[in-house]
């Protein structure tokens, strides 16, 4: 291993390479949400089930238009709920939802009808074949592949999943992660007060609440202080969590404390790389453990943490899902940007419609790796290579949405 700084793509791509599929399992459709769809889903119904009224009214047929003015015997009655009805002729009745009854072919909505007596209806606009009839299997038909493998289940798939009567999914298992954080200046405790010289630790809060987002099941979490005997027994817990990737904060510098890196020898770690030539996040460290588990050393400062989980760990948990890395947008700059270092910058920023109409990127104030501010603000993450150097208002850049699930534009995001 080289200590030169690796190119992302390089680095990136040796994650890619260390990660592998997981098994799908099952998942009751009610508790299934952000989970990822191993198998299609294929209908083996339709969609309406059978004929129905899209309105409340009266069910006609005719040969053809039945004319404004036209007066019919009112025939019978079908509310929602209803079963299967034969009409000789004339006018039902119907609720919205009702089945059609057999043998009539269109519905004039109750407004454009006048009620004559008990049993007589006059219309009063023509009523054509079909008119306000909802067709069996016009939304969905059988034998429909209606979910691809990979989509990532939300509401929306749950209402045509319980439409469908379908009660299990196929979902790929969630990733186990753990998180740990290293750094003696930490206080978990918001109700404690801070010492001087320590501060709160937000890093594991932001990973245990983005994680579940990005699709993993957080299986263990703890904080220890600049100390290897201390981490080395949170890396034994965490593995005995069953963690198949631990995230670990701090402590990968260049610091008398940084003991991450030689932690890890005793466990046998094979350390496949250890810095990469991004900014913020560049002492990233990342190692294969025995059983193929996966160890990202995120430094410390929030935002390489950010980083480190968005453009390192993310792409890795794609692969264990089975989905393809994200394709960025493209968009415009609203500002210039210059930067001085050879290195990618992953920046905090915010997607936005201009004066024109246009989507477009505004790179925030307060890059640092230690403003947590300007993230709080952000909607996106910008990319700027590692060999541009200026990139005038107007240049198109890389975008990506917040999280790899997350993807509120049609590109960049979910599936
Ligand atoms: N001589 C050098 N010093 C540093 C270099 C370098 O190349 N040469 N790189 C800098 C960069 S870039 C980064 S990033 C940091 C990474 O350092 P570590 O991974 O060793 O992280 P720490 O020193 O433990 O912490 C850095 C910073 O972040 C704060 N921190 C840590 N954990 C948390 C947490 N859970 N919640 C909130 N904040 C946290 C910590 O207090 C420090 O301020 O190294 C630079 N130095
Ligand atoms: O890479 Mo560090 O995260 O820039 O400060």
């Amino acid at each position: 291993m080289s200590d030169e700084a690796l190119a992302y793509d390089t680095a990136l791509r040796i994650v890619l390479d260390a990660s592998g599929l997981l098994r799908a399992e099952n998942c009751v459709v009610t508790a299934c949400l952000g989970r990822i769809l191993a198998t299609p889903v294929i209908s083996t119904v339709a969609l309406p089930p059978f004929d129905n009224s899209a309105m409340d009214g009266f069910a006609l047929r005719g040969d053809s238009i039945v004319a404004a003015g036209s007066e019919l015997s009112i025939e019978g009655q079908q509310a929602a709920g209803d079963g299967m009805a034969h009409a000789g002729g004339g006018a039902w009745e119907i609720m919205t939802g009702a089945r059609m009854p057999e043998g009539l072919d269109r519905v004039v909505p109750v407004e454009q009808t006048k009620r004559l007596t008990a049993t007589r209806v006059r219309v009063l606009a023509d009523v054509t074949p079909g008119q306000n009839v909802r067709r069996a299997g016009s939304d969905v038909t059988v034998g429909e592949h209606v979910l691809a493998a990979g989509t990532v289940l939300q509401p929306q798939h749950v209402m045509l999943l319980a439409a469908l009567g379908i009660a299990q999914v196929s979902v790929i298992e969630r990733p186990r992660v753990a998180v740990i954080c290293t750094g003696r200046e930490l206080v978990d405790d918001p109700s404690r007060a801070l010492a001087p010289g320590h501060i709160r630790n937000s890093n594991g809060p932001f990973l245990a609440a983005r994680l579940p987002l990005a699709g993993a099941k957080v299986v263990h979490a703890e904080t220890v202080g600049d100390d290897a005997d201390a981490f080395e027994s949170a890396l034994r817990r965490a593995l005995d969590a069953g963690a198949k990737v631990i995230m670990t904060s701090g402590a990968v510098s260049m610091g008398r404390y940084d003991f991450v890196p030689q932690a890890l020898q005793r466990f046998h770690a094979q350390t496949l790389f250890h810095k990469v030539a991004i900014r913020p996040g560049k002492p990233l460290l990342f190692a294969r453990l025995p059983d193929d588990v996966l160890l990202f050393g995120l430094p410390g400062n929030p935002i390489a943490v950010a980083v480190g989980l968005r453009f390192f760990v993310e792409p890795a948990l794609r692969v264990m899902f089975g989905l393809k890395q994200e394709t960025p947008c493209r968009l415009p700059l609203s500002k210039p940007y210059a930067k001085k270092t050879r290195l990618r910058f992953h920046l905090k920023s915010r997607l936005h419609v201009d004066t024109h109409g246009q989507l477009a990127v505004q790179v925030l104030e307060g890059q640092e790796s230690y403003r947590i501010r300007p993230l709080a603000d952000a909607n996106a993450w910008a990319i700027v290579p590692a060999d541009v150097e200026a990139l005038p208002a107007g240049a198109l850049v890389d975008v990506y949405s917040l999280g790899h699930l997350e993807g509120a534009l049609p590109c960049g995001g979910a599936p």
